[in-house]
């Protein structure tokens, strides 16, 4: 049976703006206060996502949240009509209301990690939402992540979806933006690799001191074990904590895999020559380790291009391309470093560059925009086949964003009753050209 590699896009959600969320990640620090433009972030994402259906590949899109999160509001004490909620949070819990409304679901490699069929034990294709509990802001997505995936993924002959770990640190889960996986082909058994940044139950082992480690070895072999993977299919490797120290609060801001190919920073782990080996042990096939050397590519430079939150497709003629923002065209270093990789004999024979700025200045590039899914023909065709892009979607979803989206949001419009209406309005309508039934609190 045909099998491939699905990339599923968040949809950029009608109040993406810039609050300067997430500590540790420097683009959102450094932007806090900017105005956004979330007609411009959700049009930039429909482009790269039509781009790649456009390519052959198949690409689907999930559904943002509904934001301001007004439960959430409430739960925490906030009570009267929502546009009172709204006003009490504005003036008495400016930072609380902030975090009650980003549009941060849009960067879907952090709503959950999937595992295909192909590793599983039990042959299914695995979902497990990510709890994101360091972030506040994030810690409020699993819910209704879950939701959305139950609703675009909900044959359980084929797809088994977990609830997410448990609300503690110590099981401090992001996702697939920590999870890469090594093949030959899509559809065969392939090896999982799993960065964690911390060890939550050994206070002794290495850890950054600055900014936080969001993912625990603990989330990530809970997840594993959910997901009914073998050790001889699972790689567990630290992500060096110098980087994230550095603002690389993810592995995917420092490495990306694709089938027999692991670009990767020379900083980005701990006891990089043994992991390598132990996938060289585990996946008995020509591996193409390329490590990018801090003398052509510093942290900084990484940090700054997303030159690893590039995503390595294979395209139907069997070469890969990457993926990159343009944010690594305009970094002399890392463009010079891109052109050089096409020379180097590698499988990846182009690089193709994508404006995604409006996501890129609260630090979320092309790979933070998308969810990997291998899958084969029989488990596609039990997708939702209205999330899938193709010229129809693509021309009702720009339609759909030219209606309901502002041009410019700050932080001050977060208070503004009629941000909820408009949202409630553009998601209504969303459920319906999606086919997603009730995903929503406010629908149910
Ligand atoms: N994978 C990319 C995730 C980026 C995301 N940024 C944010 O949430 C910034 C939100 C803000 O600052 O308004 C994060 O750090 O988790």
């Amino acid at each position: 049976m045909k099998h491939f590699e699905a990339n599923f896009d968040g949809l950029v959600g009608p109040t993406h703006n810039y609050a300067g969320l997430s500590f540790g990640n420097v683009a959102s620090l450094n932007n806090a206060a900017l105005e956004s433009n979330p007609r411009a972030a959700a049009k930039q994402g429909l482009q790269k996502a039509k781009a790649l259906a456009d390519m052959g590949m198949v690409q689907g899109m999930l559904a943002p949240q509904e934001r301001p999160d007004l439960y959430t509001l409430r739960r925490i004490g906030f009570s009267g009509t929502d546009a009172e909620v709204l006003q009490k949070a504005a003036k008495e819990a400016p930072a609380l209301l902030n975090a009650c409304c980003s549009a941060s679901s849009m960067w879907t490699a952090n709503a959950a990690t999937v595992s295909p069929s192909a590793d599983s034990r039990d042959g299914k294709l695995h979902f497990t939402p990510a709890n994101l509990v360091d972030k506040l802001h994030r810690s409020i997505e699993p819910i209704t992540t879950g939701n959305i995936l139950q609703a675009t993924f909900s044959d359980s002959r084929f797809f088994s979806h977990h609830s997410h770990l448990p609300e503690h640190a110590s099981f401090g889960d992001e996702g697939a933006a920590n999870h890469t996986r090594m093949c030959t082909e899509y559809g065969h058994a392939g090896v999982e690799l799993f960065v964690y940044g911390q060890v939550a139950t050994d206070p002794s082992a290495p850890k950054p001191t600055k900014y936080p480690a969001r993912q625990t070895l603990e989330a990530s072999q809970a997840v594993a074990r959910l997901h009914q993977l073998d050790d001889e299919s699972t790689v567990f490797i630290q992500q060096n904590p110098g980087v994230i120290d550095q603002g690389v609060f993810h592995n995917d801001v420092i490495a990306v895999g694709n089938q027999n190919v692991l670009f990767y920073h020379e900083q980005a782990f701990l006891d990089t020559q043994a992991k390598l080996d132990e996938i060289r042990s585990k996946l008995n096939t020509e591996l193409h380790f390329i490590e990018v050397p801090t003398n052509k590519v510093g942290i900084q430079d990484a940090v700054k291009s997303y030159l690893f939150n590039t995503q390595i497709i294979t395209l139907p003629n069997g070469e890969m391309a990457i993926i990159a923002p343009t944010d690594c065209q305009e970094n002399p270093a890392v463009f010079a470093y891109l052109n050089e990789l096409l020379t180097l004999n590698t499988p990846i024979k182009q690089v193709l560059y994508f404006d995604v700025k409006q996501s890129m200045q609260n630090g979320g590039g092309p790979a933070c925009l998308r969810l990997r899914i291998a899958m084969n023909q029989a488990e596609l065709a039990a997708v939702n086949q209205h999330t899938l892009m193709n010229d129809a979607l693509f021309g009702r979803l720009n339609a759909w964003v030219d209606k309901h989206y502002r041009d410019r949001l700050s932080v001050k419009d977060l208070a503004d009753p009629q941000l909820i209406i408009e949202s409630r309005t553009a998601l209504d309508e969303l459920t319906q050209i999606m086919k997603l039934g009730s995903v929503y609190q406010f629908q149910r």
